[in-house]
């Protein structure tokens, strides 16, 4: 879970960075997983944008993905999911923020991959409140690249993708760029989201 001095800088500067938000054994799993999907060809190029404006562009976006979902077979997907679930519920209940739901993918950025600078709320969709990182890289190194590079009033930030590493952050106001990485770089992305705020339809006559 987050201590509050986490929800603090989480709230105040935008986001926050933690370490053992995930035990050992779940992050080996989930680092396992991710390989063996990977290895039967499961993951699929990301495209950026949604609806007419949905594109898959490498030079932009270069991860390929899969979306995680409970799998009766595969318990630590479930398990993520659970924990995921309960820092939501904390995070409702310490800063109310209204999120319903919390979605993820595996993300793999093969060498030469990263994703342009960008922030992670839908122009017409406003339902993603919290961004949510967690890296499954061991033995990584900055030389090794793939930083996350988030760009904030005072200047940028560089999160190193190392294992065991999580990022959380404001999905509508930071932004944020995944850097050239030069190994294969492994990771799962997610999403707090709220319920959408859109304006209801006024249906004329
Ligand atoms: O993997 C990361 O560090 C961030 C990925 C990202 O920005 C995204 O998937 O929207
Ligand atoms: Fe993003």
């Amino acid at each position: 879970m987050l201590s509050s001095d986490d929800l603090d800088l989480l709230v105040t500067r935008g986001f926050v960075v933690v370490e053992g938000l995930l035990p050992d054994y779940l992050l080996t799993a989930l680092v396992a997983d991710c390989q063996a999907l990977d290895a039967d060809d499961a993951l699929r190029p990301a495209a950026v944008g949604r609806g007419e404006g949905r594109t898959r562009d490498a030079s932009l976006r270069g991860d390929a993905i899969r979306w995680i979902d409970p799998h009766p077979e595969v318990p630590v997907r479930g398990e993520f999911l659970a924990r995921l679930d309960a820092l939501r519920i904390e995070l409702n209940r310490q800063l109310m923020l209204g999120l319903d739901h919390f979605e993820a993918h595996y993300a793999i950025y093969p060498p030469g991959a990263g994703y342009v600078r960008h922030v992670d709320r839908f122009r017409d969709d406003d339902a993603r409140t919290v961004s949510f990182a967690a890296y499954l890289n061991p033995d990584w190194s900055e030389d090794d690249g793939g930083a996350l590079r988030l760009y904030l009033p005072g200047g940028e930030v560089d999160i190193v993708p190392r294992l065991g590493t999580c990022a959380l952050f404001l999905s509508a106001s930071i932004e944020h760029e995944v850097l050239t990485t030069q190994r294969p770089r492994m990771s799962i992305a997610g999403w707090f989201r709220r319920r959408p705020l859109l304006p209801l339809k006024v249906v004329p006559g």
